[in-house]
């Protein structure tokens, strides 16, 4: 597990680190660790680090100092560094000075800029850091537009500027441009920042550099689950358990005209937890027939005990849908709502009640969860903040929230987020959801929190689609969910193993 902080706090957390140590320090420390990334990715990519061509686009701020540093350590290294300085009375004195003692070479024309850009092994992107506000200004999306089309791999000092650090928001390019740098990889410092778990897309594989704030930061506002983490929680029969004792979870999906949804659910249900899956509605022949193991039936009501219901995949959103979803919202054992049981939630406050009134896990898309708040005072938006969003719903419906996309955001009533960045963008499938849905109800079966069912059941899920969609490192294919459902067990095997081979300390 790692935490993610706030620019203000990161900014907090550097106050005392900063008053304790020489001046520069800090940059410098952050700088080293920079350029430490860039020639491992220069052997990676050009096949060595002397004689080769870096460019440093160079913000007015810290961000740029970062780069005028990492700039002079290239240099001492023999790598051949251009600084582009894109509002140069504001370049970092110190950094510049330095850069400046290696000879290196310094542009303020961006037609100077253009082609030195688009020569290099590799571009610096200092422009701007965790102060970022909006998108990328001028001459910068023409500079970085330069360095996509030339195809050249730019790292990300901190943050790829452009990019909201706070939300992971990209606003639209323009006629200049992009309006945000899309990285080959970052390399951040002191404390990973929301944009590297939020916009993943953008940032490539984080590098972390300790810079030793580590002391100095509060409690994270959003945790990130690794995979030892959902190993070690993950429930396995012990020699005393029987079917019963494991939890027993209640499937209630699917329809006469979506039965998929019901034999998606109810199959990775069976293949995420050991123990019992009970299966109740129209589609009973549908999951016998693929799920032997399933004990179905035709309605909720005959279904018997469960330790947990997962309600909703292709259930319906008229009154049937609505009298099932009522009917195990009062079982009084923990609930995930997903697809048409968020929308009946959505539309009946009585629902919502009953909700707030056992552990409940809803799993909305973007869609689903502009339905679920609708009726709340001043509805929460994902659009700017996805986080705070979550955190908002949770509250005031009193439920847990797993917010879906590419980075699926988790958040409890009580405040706690977690956030599961997608290694991949397979899972954008009809049908992943359900399979979601089966691997999250029987964790909650199994005795799991919603929060941290939530949590294991999304990185088991993602890393079902990574598994099937190919061997790590190549290229990967589409799949669909069946095979994300067929990749649980893998998945679920490779946390498994994460969790005995690591103690998970000090992440
Ligand atoms: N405080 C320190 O000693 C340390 C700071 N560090 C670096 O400092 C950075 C933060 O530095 P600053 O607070 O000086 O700010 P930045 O360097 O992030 O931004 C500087 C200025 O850029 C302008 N700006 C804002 N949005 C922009 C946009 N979209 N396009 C272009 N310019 C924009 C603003 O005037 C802003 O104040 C971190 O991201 C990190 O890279 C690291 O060196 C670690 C140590
Ligand atoms: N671009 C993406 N990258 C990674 N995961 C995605 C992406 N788009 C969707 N997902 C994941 O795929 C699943 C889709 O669920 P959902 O929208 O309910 O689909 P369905 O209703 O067809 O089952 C969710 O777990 C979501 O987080
Ligand atoms: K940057």
């Amino acid at each position: 597990m790692y935490g993610v902080w706030t620019p203000e706090q990161v900014g907090t957390a550097e106050e005392p680190v900063l008053a304790r140590t020489p001046e520069g320090a800090l940059m410098r420390r952050a700088a080293y660790g920079a350029a430490q990334v860039a020639m491992r990715m220069l052997t990676e990519r050009a096949g060595g680090v002397t004689g080769r061509r870096v460019v440093v686009l160079v913000g007015a701020g810290n961000n740029g100092g970062d780069g005028l540093w990492a700039g002079a350590y290239l240099s001492r290294r023999g790598v051949r560094v251009t600084a582009v300085l894109l509002s140069p009375d504001r370049a970092h004195p110190a950094g510049l000075e330095a850069l400046r003692s290696w000879s290196a070479r310094i542009v303020t024309d961006p037609d100077d800029a253009v082609p030195a850009v688009e020569r290099a092994h590799l571009v610096l992107d200092a422009i701007v850091g965790t102060s970022a506000r909006g998108g990328l200004r001028a001459p910068a999306p023409r500079l970085v537009g330069a360095t996509e089309a030339a195809g050249v791999p730019i790292l990300a000092i901190d943050t790829p500027s452009g990019v909201d650090p706070r939300t992971g928001t990209v606003p639209e390019a323009t006629d200049d441009g992009p309006a945000a740098v899309t990285a080959a990889e970052t390399v951040t410092f002191g404390a990973r920042k929301p944009v590297h778990v939020l916009a993943r897309d953008r940032c490539g594989p984080v590098s972390f550099v300790d810079i030793g704030l580590g002391p100095e930061l509060s409690e994270p506002p959003i945790t990130v689950l690794e995979a030892a983490d959902v190993g070690a929680a993950w429930p396995v029969p012990g020699p005393g358990d029987d079917k019963y004792t494991q939890g027993v979870v209640g499937v209630a999906a699917g329809s006469a005209t979506y039965p998929g949804a019901a034999v998606l659910a109810s199959g990775a249900a069976c293949l995420a937890t050991s123990g019992m899956v009970r299966y109740a509605g129209s589609a009973a022949d549908e999951v016998r027939a693929a799920w032997p193991e399933v004990v179905a039936t035709d309605h909720v009501a005959d279904a018997g005990r469960v330790q947990a219901w997962a309600v909703g995949p292709g259930l319906g959103t008229g009154d049937d849908g609505a009298a099932t979803l009522r009917h195990v919202l009062d079982a009084g054992v923990p609930v995930l709502a997903d697809a048409d049981a968020v929308t009946l939630l959505g539309a009946h406050a009585d629902l919502r009640t009953q909700a707030a009134r056992v552990p409940t896990l809803v799993t909305p898309h973007a869609g689903e969860f502009a339905r679920l708040v609708a009726d709340l005072d001043d509805p929460p938006d994902p659009a700017p903040d996805r986080v705070d969003a979550a955190r908002r719903a949770a509250a005031a419906l009193g439920v847990t929230v797993l917010l879906k996309g590419n980075a699926t955001v988790v958040a409890a009533p009580d405040g706690r987020v977690l956030v599961h960045p997608a290694g991949s963008s397979w899972l954008a499938t009809a049908g992943s959801g359900d399979v979601l849905s089966g691997i999250a109800g029987a964790l909650l079966a199994a005795g799991l929190e919603p929060f941290r069912a939530a949590g294991a059941a999304a990185f088991v899920h993602a890393r079902a689609a990574d598994l099937g969609a190919g061997t790590p490192g190549t290229p990967g294919a589409p799949l669909p969910a069946s095979h994300v459902q067929a990749g649980i067990p893998d998945a679920i095997r490779t946390v498994r193993a994460a969790a005995l081979t690591t103690t998970g300390a000090g992440r």
